[in-house]
């Protein structure tokens, strides 16, 4: 009989293979309790349950740092997300205990709830790509908080990067995020009614609907949003806002003939309802759409948009408001998962971000999410140097030297105005004695190609600034302040007091923030135990029939031979 084996140990890693098929027997309430009873897990079959129960047991000796990080890597579709919630099942099974003082009640309702977060997240966050039908769009941590008798008491989640280009534009054959096809694919009659949205309607930004992926559970969404707390109403003023964006997908802009006028809206657009679900004036809404409003000193010029520069509003719109409403779902869920800081001692970090990514076109977005990716693999190798007690080669000067170097370059560079070929040339000659950046000069399209501890990566330059700036037309801002629907109107109104628009202070850009917050993780991953686990995809066409003992596994850990670079080039876009 073929014994098939989906965990082995690799030095200090787990390596765990997708088997793309549910394996019974393998994750079982009995199996958690075999490993978490076992006086030696180690001398157990490889598990996923063993590196939880080493975790658990590290807090139970508090052995310094007694902390712990669970970091979960992979590529898309390799299992990362699968893997994190095993992990919170094993600590929401294996860390509360029934023989607890405290009520039963409450202690079932904190392990519940902190379960519960995972469907509403994937529902918002993720989406079918091609790579993988339930693929997450954002990265994640997620502490668990333990009290002193390490029981779970609660969680906090830390989200980074949510790709909301997606709501407004999707590749071929990928979808949109799960919550828009839930909602239309499960609505009730009353509800299609109350988000216009009748039986066979289709939306331009919903593409693929055809396609079922056993995600498309929207009960299951709102029953954890039940748990968790989000009472009816507050549902309510939710999916009318999610209804209000696909509606806003469906609104074209036709040019006028007569160029100071505005573009047109054609009779479908102008009834299509998005004022209605996001409830904000219909005229003002078309107005913000199609003029925008030029500051010269003390006054302000209307100018008509171009059907591009309207589309382009039209998109930001429902970015910005997803984008938002994800947000503030996060810390909805924060507020109800995240125990008193007097209640808990210790925490167990699960941290699972975006692998590696390389496309045809990559932009902005890669190039965080790799530099992400690069920062984890050197903190990996770091770690891996360290057990094996080689001594680590120092970096830190030449490192921090290059930053303070090309800080104070950029300095001088916010702010300026330049095209695609200008900044090329500007990046070439600030990193030309880079060897891990090359530069085609004679490519049509402005690109750099940097040579990560991965692959080649070609990423393209177009673009770049203008996704960094992220620029929200504070016509839209005020209008959505405006919304008689009361979540919009909070989610903007504190958005404007949490980011007043002070002079002087730095302006907040994708890199700053993503950058921020990584450096915030990597703070925390340092003062934590790490324990690694390498999700692998066996096949690029999920196919199901393979196993640890018929795959070849690849173990070479290149070293990270090009992240100092990157601080050099997300700086040049701070
Ligand atoms: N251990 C497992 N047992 C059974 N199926 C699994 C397992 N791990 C992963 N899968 C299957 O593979 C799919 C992809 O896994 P998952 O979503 O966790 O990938 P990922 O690495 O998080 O991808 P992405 O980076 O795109 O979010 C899952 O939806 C599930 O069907």
């Amino acid at each position: 009989m073929l014994v098939k084996v989906f965990y082995t140990h690799a030095g200090c890693t787990l390596v765990a293979l997708n088997p793309f098929q549910p394996i019974p027997d393998l994750y079982t309430l009995d199996v958690m309790k075999e490993y978490h009873g076992a006086p030696q897990p180690q001398e157990f079959k490889p598990h996923i349950f063993i590196v939880a129960e080493e975790a658990y047991r590290n807090v139970q000796g508090q052995l310094e740092p007694v902390n712990q990080s669970l970091v979960v890597s992979g590529e898309s579709g390799a299992g990362k997300t699968w893997t994190s919630r095993c992990l919170m099942k094993y600590y929401a099974t294996v860390a509360a205990s029934s023989s607890v003082v405290k009520s039963q009640d409450t202690v079932e309702r904190i392990e519940r709830r902190v379960l519960d977060s995972n469907p509403i997240m994937e529902a918002f966050g993720n989406a079918c790509t091609l790579r993988n039908n339930n693929s997450s769009r954002f990265g994640k941590y997620i502490q668990l908080q333990l009290d002193r008798c390490q029981l779970l008491v609660g969680a906090s989640v830390q989200t980074y990067l949510l790709e909301k280009s997606r709501v407004a534009c999707q590749l071929a054959n990928e979808r949109n995020f799960h919550i828009f096809y839930q909602m239309m694919k499960m609505a009730t009659d009353e509800q299609r009614k109350e988000w216009k949205m009748p039986p066979g309607q289709c939306f331009v930004w919903l593409p693929n609907s055809e396609k079922t992926v056993e995600e498309d559970c929207f009960h299951e969404t709102v029953e954890a949003m039940v748990h968790l707390g989000i009472n009816t109403e507050r549902q309510r003023q939710i999916f009318r806002i999610l209804a209000g964006i696909l509606q806003l997908g469906n609104v074209n802009f036709y040019s006028s003939t007569d160029e100071s006028q505005p573009c047109n809206l054609d009779e479908q657009s102008k009834g299509i309802g998005s004022d209605l679900l996001l409830c904000v004036p219909a005229e003002e809404l078309q107005m913000c759409l199609r003029v925008r409003m030029l500051k010269a000193g003390k006054q302000s010029v209307l100018k008509p948009c171009s059907q591009a520069e309207c589309s382009m509003r039209r998109d930001c719109l429902a970015k910005v408001i997803y984008a938002q409403l994800f947000d503030w779902l996060v810390t909805f869920i924060n507020n109800s998962i995240c125990a008193d800081k007097s209640t808990w001692c210790n925490f167990i970090g699960v941290l699972d971000v975006y692998g590696f990514e390389c496309f045809q076109i990559n932009n902005l977005e890669q190039l965080c999410i790799n530099y992400a990716n690069e920062k984890l693999q050197q903190h990996f190798v770091s770690h891996y140097l360290r057990a094996q007690q080689v001594r680590r080669p120092s970096t830190l000067h030449a490192e921090m030297l290059t930053t303070l170097h090309l800080r104070v370059l950029q300095e001088s560079r916010l702010n300026r105005v330049s095209d695609a070929k200008t900044l090329r040339v500007r990046l070439e000659k600030e990193l030309c004695d880079n060897a891990n950046i090359s530069w085609d000069k004679f490519s049509k399209e402005p690109h750099f190609t940097v040579a990560h501890y991965a692959g080649k990566v070609h990423y393209q330059i177009q673009g770049m600034v203008e996704k960094n700036k992220d620029p929200v037309p504070p016509e839209l801002s005020s209008l959505l302040q405006k919304s008689d629907n009361p979540l919009l109107h909070q989610i903007f109104t504190d958005k404007e007091t949490e980011n007043p628009t002070t002079k002087g202070l730095s302006k907040v850009t994708v890199v700053s923030k993503f950058k921020n917050s990584l450096e915030s993780l990597m703070k925390i991953l340092h003062t934590t135990t790490p324990h690694y686990t390498r999700c692998i995809k066996p096949n690029p066409d999920c196919f199901n029939g393979c196993s640890l003992t018929t795959v070849r596994l690849s173990c070479s850990w290149r070293p990270v031979a090009s992240w100092r670079l990157f601080i050099s080039v997300l700086l040049a876009f701070q």
